[in-house]
């Protein structure tokens, strides 16, 4: 007999055998916490370590073993009539079609008919395997999985649960076989702070008080013994109808099945009101399954067909600290490149430096990574430590400035930091809408030291931006006259362009209606003038008032080379009119501000040398605010005065 290229008859390299041992040791002690209802790892990180042993080794023990063995409890331990298996499973469409065709080409080689159209799906539920057991239509044991063997007698803690009938419609003597669930509602209200349904209702099923045993529910799936039954289809009808709860079953072709899971993946797993992992597909045909035997001690006639994980166990090669455009240091994992989701993966978040303080990370960590979507490759869990943890740098990685710790985050406060200033100018090319500047040009310009803050922009010379590397006259030309198209800006874009913390171009709008239409006038304002306006509140006004503050002598300097914001054209009769009103009026303040306001004018609280109009009660007031007004020649109206003007300019006035 001859092998050709065989590859198991090449002994494996040492290194390959270690990690084949070290996979399997560790294999199994993960499973004897996981079934215990306290996992040492995310069940993704589980899969993903499982996945590397098949990889490397397809055929070794560690994989064909099922659930764990029981550990010594309260609980009695009994045998299972039939043993209690586990499933196969696949991860994508092309693995499932995969099986489906070796079930057919095994099937019709026997005589049989091809499973592809005669398949049955249930939801695949994430929780528990029980075996109950009736005897005589009474229910008389429950016995959890344990090694597929051996498990533990939960008798009564099972009779508590939800969804197993003490009595079936028939006195039937027979084994059924189901998951115990905790439902996401009953978790709510009855398990507050917990977060994982499977692992509360491990834990608690196994209690030897019983005590939450009553917010367990059990599905049932299968039917182990004692029918003549000859569909899968047939098993799930009986059970329903002696009474028992089953998760959502259909039959159909392997097409159908395709469907069916696209739907579950993008939506309807969403919905519903338990976990499940995926869907487990069968041959409907229990003949058929007969004919298919196993693989691995799991039915080949079965699969469980898992929603894609996208995570896999890499080591993390070094940490870096990139100081962002707001000064926010980001932690980032450089791992061992991993194939993820259709890419190569060498970089994760690591988000903020209280997630890296919570993670215990360090380089030489084996670490779980995952990739959602689109959304960047992030670091799950640390799986096992391999190094020292890291330690968060207490220095800027750009401009060596002292770092400040705020929350969770790390923090850059050196206002020229490269990294700062290139988020500064960055803001502004964004907010008036310069398309034509690219990151990497910014970066140039903040590198060559030739723009330190916006005003710089409109100082260069088109043989400074012409001189950069990769630019040229073109490219030069092309960007300043986009600049200078771009003016003059109004005051809601000036101020969104300068970046303040808590400043965005609908806060901006808000304080130019609210009547601060020049940025004078801002610059002036107090805390309080801005805590008053309403949708700003106190937080938000200081951080504008600081914000603008700190920012005062670059928005002199913008304004002294000539970038002066112009004030948005108000539309409406009264448009570019302003009314302060005071005293005792006929009508509330409220509706006379609507008044105006609606017809384009503007409300000002006080009476400053912008304000038009002043109304009181009586025109010939001598209170201090008439005093100012006649001061700054503002003129006085009364309220007769008042809705003739604005009648006069076309306000209708009800
Ligand atoms: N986090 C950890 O440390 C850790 C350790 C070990 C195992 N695990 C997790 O446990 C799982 C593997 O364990 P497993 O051997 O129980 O296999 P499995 O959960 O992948 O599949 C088999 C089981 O599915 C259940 N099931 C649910 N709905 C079903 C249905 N409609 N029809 C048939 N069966 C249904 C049954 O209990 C059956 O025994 C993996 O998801 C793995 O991630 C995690
Ligand atoms: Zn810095």
């Amino acid at each position: 007999m001859t092998h050709l290229h065989h590859g198991w008859d090449k002994q494996p390299d040492p290194a390959v055998r270690a990690r084949i041992d070290e996979l399997a040791e560790r294999i199994e002690r993960y499973r004897a916490s996981y079934y215990a209802g306290k996992p040492d790892i995310s069940d993704a990180a589980y899969d993903a370590l499982e996945d590397e042993l098949r990889d490397l080794d397809p055929t070794h023990p560690a994989l064909a073993r099922v659930g764990t063995p029981v550990a010594v409890t309260e609980w009695e331990k009994a045998r299972h009539e039939i043993p209690m298996g586990s499933l196969n499973k696949v991860v994508n469409e092309a693995e499932l079609e995969a099986w489906a065709a070796r079930c057919d080409e095994l099937v019709v080689k026997e005589g049989g008919k091809a499973i592809s159209d005669d398949l049955f799906v249930a939801e695949k539920l994430d929780g528990i395997s029980i075996e109950v057991i009736y005897r005589d239509g009474k229910y008389a044991d429950a016995i959890t999985r344990g090694d597929g063997i051996m498990g533990e007698r939960i008798s009564p803690n099972v009779a508590r649960m939800r969804g197993v009938p003490q009595k079936l419609k028939e006195k039937l003597t027979l084994s059924v076989r189901g998951e115990i669930i905790l439902k996401l509602s009953d978790m709510k209200k009855s398990f507050p702070g917990v977060a994982n349904p499977r692992n509360a209702a491990a834990g608690t099923s196994k209690r030897f008080d019983g005590q939450g045993c009553e917010h367990l529910t059990v599905l049932f799936y299968d039917l182990a013994d004692h029918l003549d039954v000859t569909t899968e289809e047939q098993k799930i009808t009986f059970l329903r109808k002696q009474g028992f709860g089953t998760p959502w079953t259909a039959k159909g072709t392997l097409k159908d099945v395709l469907g069916i899971y696209r739907k579950y993946a993008s939506e309807i797993r969403a919905g519903l009101d338990y976990e499940i992992d995926g869907l487990v597909v069968r041959a409907n045909s229990t003949a058929a399954q007969t004919l298919l035997g196993e693989v691995n001690r799991r039915p080949r006639g079965a699969t469980a067909f898992k929603f894609a994980s996208q995570a896999k166990v890499s080591k993390v090669v070094e940490i870096l600290w990139d100081t962002g455009p707001s000064g926010r240091v980001t932690p980032v994992a450089i791992v061992e490149p991993v194939e993820l989701a259709g890419a190569t993966v060498q970089r994760a978040s690591l988000h903020n430096v209280g997630n890296v303080r919570a993670l215990g990370i360090g380089v030489g960590d084996e670490v779980l990574v995952s990739r959602r979507n689109d959304v960047i490759p992030y670091v799950e869990e640390v799986v096992e430590k391999g190094g020292k943890t890291e330690q968060p740098p207490t220095r800027c990685r750009r401009c060596s400035a002292e770092l400040v710790t705020s929350g969770e985050y790390l923090l850059c406060r050196n206002q020229a930091c490269p990294a700062l200033v290139e988020g500064r100018i960055h803001n502004w090319i964004d907010a008036i809408g310069a398309l034509e500047w690219g990151d990497k040009l910014i970066e140039q310009l903040v590198e060559a030291k030739l723009v330190k803050e916006p005003g710089d922009l409109y100082k260069l010379k088109p043989k400074q931006i012409a001189d950069l590397e990769r630019r040229g006259d073109k490219i030069a030309k092309k960007v300043l006259d986009e600049l200078t198209s771009r003016l003059p800006l109004t005051l809601p874009v000036f101020l969104a362009a300068l970046g303040i913390e808590g400043f965005a171009i609908q806060t901006a709008r808000l304080l130019v209606a609210s009547g601060y239409t020049t940025i004078e006038k801002l610059l002036a304002a107090t805390e309080q003038d801005l805590a008053g306006i309403s949708g700003l509140g106190p937080i938000k006004a200081g951080m504008i008032v600081r914000g603008l503050q700190g920012r005062k002598a670059e928005i002199e300097r913008l304004i002294a080379q000539g970038i002066v914001p112009v004030t948005q054209e108000q539309e409406g009769p009264l448009a570019g009119m302003s009314f302060c009103f005071t005293g005792a009026l006929s009508r509330p303040r409220g509706e006379m501000t609507n008044l105006v306001e609606a017809n384009g004018g503007r409300v000002l609280s006080g009476v400053t040398k912008e304000l038009n109009y002043l109304v009181s009660a009586e025109a010939d007031s001598t209170s201090s605010k008439a005093q100012k007004a006649k001061k700054y020649g503002t003129v006085l109206l009364d309220e007769a005065g008042f809705f003739k003007l604005i009648q006069d300019k076309g306000v209708k006035v009800s």
